[in-house]
């Protein structure tokens, strides 16, 4: 996957002021000024920002510099900076995309050639052309494989000689942990790309097709020497340990895949599928056509553990009132009910509470073993026989980090369930 930006229609684009921001603004304030202690100017990567702007014929950042921190190179506040203020502006024709491969190199790549593995070959083609490429001042200071930590798996296209599985490996997870989606398919946007993420951020690249280029504007004040966090998407614990290598210690965005199936011995279960599969409840098939599961959603934390807040997708308890239903008749009704209404199966209490009940006991209980499942995880990553050092410690965290977040929204969904069964 990559990093989102938004599309600028006007040139007065700006941040709603909702509540959610303000709450935003100050707990970034307080995470940004967190880093300042361990912040180290990068004098190496901030020549590189003088060549990008010789290259561009334009200026592009003169409030950001590239900064040292714990978590790597980010970008650090030059000056005083209030929300409004540009802090970048990198032209298109400094942006690495698709069309900068060679003629010669694109003429061999065929149409099932996707844009990452594009930019992919790119990288790699400057990279082996060394100091003579005029990329080489970004090509060199990008990440090396052994500072990377992504998990996602490529398909290796071989197009390229000399390009073995394992660069090209490294160049793809470059390409998806640090470009956006763009008019041009895919684009490496320089000096952007020095941005470390936040959840809390409200701040994202912004890309404009009038102006052609890719601009980021601030959203909250900054003092020298702060670091500039940026949101790259709504992205879970999972989602940035897979394609970006890190987690956060607390993710507002994690979630949790619940699979649902119905049993085979289930006497029930063809009309129980009949029924969801006419009523807009998809059932999953894999790609052979098989499924392991009926059913699969995304579980958010769940703010209320109140029974009468939002709760537990619908869609999640609509399964386990099909999945529960134990007659002919109580199938047919739902049908019946659902017909009556727009259509969607199970969507309303079931008449009889004590069924009810049952259904999200039912969930209360799947739950209860992911649960138990996460604390035992959690609990062998704390062994103290597993001595770990250096990276491998790292990893540790980032799985600690993952799970707990993934614990933390079950817990919230088993809560909210127990209310709603009680009450
Ligand atoms: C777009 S680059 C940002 C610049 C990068 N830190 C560097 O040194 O070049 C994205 C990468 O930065 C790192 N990163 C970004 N945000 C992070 C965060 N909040 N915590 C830890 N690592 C982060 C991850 O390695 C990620 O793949």
């Amino acid at each position: 996957m990559l990093i989102f930006h938004r599309i600028i229609y006007s040139n007065t684009w700006q941040s709603p002021c909702s509540l959610l921001s303000i709450i935003r603004r100050l707990r970034c304030q307080f995470s940004f000024s967190n880093c300042l202690s361990k912040c180290y100017i990068d004098e190496e990567c901030n020549d590189f920002l003088l060549w990008l702007e010789h290259k561009a014929g334009v200026e592009i950042s003169s409030l950001l510099s590239i900064g040292k921190f714990a978590n790597g190179r980010s970008l650090v506040a030059r000056h005083p900076i209030k929300p409004g203020d540009c802090l970048l502006r990198v032209p298109y024709n400094v942006q690495l995309a698709p069309d900068n491969l060679p003629r010669g190199i694109n003429a061999l790549l065929g149409d099932n050639v996707g844009n990452v593995a594009k930019v992919a070959l790119l990288i790699l083609y400057e990279q082996k052309l060394g100091k003579k490429s005029e990329w080489d001042p970004y090509i060199s200071r990008l990440p090396r494989p052994e500072d990377m930590h992504n998990t996602a798996s490529f398909q290796f296209s071989g197009i390229i000689q000399d390009v073995t599985l394992e660069n090209f490996k490294y160049a793809c997870a470059l390409v998806t942990s640090r470009a956006w989606e763009s008019s041009r398919g895919v684009s490496m946007i320089p000096f952007a790309d020095f941005a470390n993420h936040s959840d809390l951020s409200d701040t994202t690249v912004l890309c404009s097709e009038k102006k052609q280029l890719s601009e980021v504007i601030a959203d909250y004040s900054y003092a020298p020497g702060d670091q500039v966090l940026i949101r790259y998407g709504n992205f879970s614990n999972a989602r940035l340990l897979l394609d970006f290598g890190f987690t956060l210690p607390c993710n507002m965005y994690d979630q949790v895949e619940v699979e649902l199936t119905i049993p085979h011995e289930d006497k029930l279960r063809q009309l129980k599928l009949k029924l969801l599969s006419k009523h807009q409840i998809p059932i999953l098939k894999d790609v052979n056509g098989f499924s392991s599961s009926e059913y699969s959603s995304a579980l958010k934390e769940v703010r209320f553990a109140d029974a009468q807040g939002r709760g537990i997708p619908q869609s999640i308890r609509a399964f386990a009132r099909v999945l529960c239903s134990n007659s002919p008749q109580e199938i047919n009704y739902l049908a019946m009910e659902a017909a009556e209404n727009d259509g969607r199966v199970a969507r309303r209490p079931l008449k009889d509470k004590s069924r009810e009940i049952q259904a999200h006991q039912f969930l209360l209980s799947k739950i209860t073993g992911l649960i138990d499942e996460y604390n035992a995880s959690i609990k062998s990553l704390e062994l103290p026989t597993l001595c770990l050092v250096g990276k491998l410690d790292m990893r540790r965290q980032m799985a600690q980090y993952l799970l707990t977040g993934e614990l933390r929204v079950l817990k919230s969904a088993a809560l909210w369930l127990e209310n709603y069964c009680k009450t």
